[in-house]
């Protein structure tokens, strides 16, 4: 396995070692020295999955010890892809001495012929959502070395897109991807770099159902030719970790299903005027609400960032947390009803299977895509008006999005839920876990073969 660093795709990769290790494979995780500490946690067979430690070269603009995305701000990430690219013999040493089967990668364009040199094969693994992927990183849109996106270019989705008018981007999500086709300092775009290890791998891997996403799959088969492979859902196990004391305690303290719980992922950090307007909105709604969202930019800490006034009014009702919180664990108790979440990939799979009422504001991105399939196709969450040119929402349209789902007798509110059931149901189904991971599993034979 050797995921770019960053916390959210090492965390799907060590998840998909987990499940290969269930069926008594054994795997090597290449990974930042310090950073391993913070998954030792999460191998759940480390007889079988070894962590090889790589040294993270200092370059220019790297702060000193950085390592992951999760230790830099997101405008940093061209930085740490030239220290992750000079990775690159301390892999190919690990490679010719380990001499794998397969390899599991996403950002290493510069892999599969190192790998095919040592004769070893190489399949991309996606950490995010076909739809998303197959909107922008395609052949279909034409981008060749040294051209660029303009913000125009990504409202349409690409020729032979499987879904119509729903998934065309507003001005402001297509402004967002452009930054996919941005050269920094003379080096690979992002763009280039995943359109190439794509190209240049065995087949395509996708954590996917056919039944979710088929047509968005079969589109991005096309596009490659390649062989795709779905590992299926690859639902986190229920955490054996209880809840927080202080936590389950506040919660325990509310009617079912009545708590707004709110969070936009391990990364988001949001501009002040727009985190005010998400509390205010929410405190609009008069349902208590437990957010958990990182100081906004120019803000040291959380109490500066909040509204005049905001704790005093909000006190015993609703709370605003800056640090790490069991999020799995807090969509699963019994007092939360509603998930005002950013749709990345790893929340949206958490939302799907939780019991709570959804609504959607998405940030960046990959979210802009995930958040259109689960209210225009899926039609399981509720989203939030925005502006179109800049996104911008005000604290009544966060407000008004929350009520129509929560509002007893609202009929959409009635109508997302029972669409969600359903899809819980069928991904929660006996078997359908266990079905996909037994015909990925012949499929990777079938590559060795
Ligand atoms: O306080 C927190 C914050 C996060 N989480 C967990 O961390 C994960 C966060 O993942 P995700 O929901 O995908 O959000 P991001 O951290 O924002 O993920 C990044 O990576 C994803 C791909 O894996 C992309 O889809 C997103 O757009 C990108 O922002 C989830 O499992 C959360 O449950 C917690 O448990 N507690």
């Amino acid at each position: 396995m050797f995921p770019w660093f960053a916390m959210g795709h090492i965390t799907p990769f060590l998840h998909l070692s987990n499940k290969l290790a269930e069926k008594g494979h054994k795997v090597t995780f290449l990974i930042p020295s310090n950073t391993q500490n913070k998954f030792n946690h999460l191998n759940h067979h480390p007889h079988l999955i070894q962590f090889i430690p790589l040294a993270v070269p200092q370059v220019d603009g790297l702060p000193l010890g950085a390592e992951t995305m999760s230790d830099i701000p997101v405008h940093q990430a061209p930085v740490l892809a030239v220290a992750f690219d000079l990775t690159k013999d301390q892999v190919k040493i690990a490679l010719e001495n380990l001499k794998p089967n397969l390899i599991f990668f996403d950002f290493a364009y510069w892999l599969p012929p190192l790998a095919e040199s040592l004769g070893v094969k190489c399949i991309f693994f996606s950490v995010c959502s076909a739809v998303s992927t197959s909107y922008i990183l395609v052949p279909a849109r034409k981008l060749y070395k040294g051209q660029h996106f303009s913000e125009h270019d990504l409202i349409e989705p690409p020729k032979g897109y499987p879904s119509g008018s729903s998934m065309k981007h507003l001005l402001f999500e297509a402004k967002d991807g452009v930054y996919f086709s941005s050269e920094f300092n003379g080096g690979i775009s992002f763009f280039h770099r995943l359109t190439t290890s794509m190209t240049e791998s065995q087949a395509l891997c996708y954590r996917a159902c056919t039944e979710m996403e088929g047509p968005f799959i079969d589109y991005f088969e096309k596009q490659y030719n390649k062989e795709i492979l779905l590992t299926g859902p690859i639902l986190p196990k229920p955490s054996h970790t209880p809840l927080e004391e202080r936590w389950a305690k506040w919660l325990d303290g509310f009617k079912q299903e009545s708590v707004v719980y709110c969070a936009f992922g391990s990364e988001c950090v949001m501009e002040k005027d727009q985190f005010q307007e998400l509390v205010l909105g929410l405190e609009q709604t008069g349902l208590p609400f437990l957010v958990r969202l990182k100081p906004p930019f120019g803000c040291e800490t959380l109490e500066e960032a909040l509204p005049e006034g905001f704790e005093e009014r909000v006190k015993g009702r609703g709370v605003v947390h800056g640090d790490w919180i069991q999020q799995q664990q807090i969509l699963s108790h019994a007092s939360v009803g509603c998930f005002v979440s950013h749709c990345g990939f790893g929340s949206m799979w958490e939302s799907l299977v939780s019991s709570c009422q959804i609504v959607l504001v998405p940030q960046a991105g990959d979210q802009h895509a995930n958040a259109k399939f689960m209210t225009k196709e899926l039609k399981v969450a509720m989203d939030v008006e925005r502006r179109e040119e800049d996104g911008w929402f005000t604290k009544e349209s966060v407000c008004k999005a929350v009520k129509l789902v929560m509002d007893e007798g609202s009929e959409v509110g009635e109508q997302v839920r029972a669409n969600h059931l359903k899809w819980k149901d069928f991904l929660l189904t006996e078997d359908l876990e266990t079905s996909y991971i037994n015909n990925f599993m012949i499929k990777l034979h079938d590559i060795l073969k």
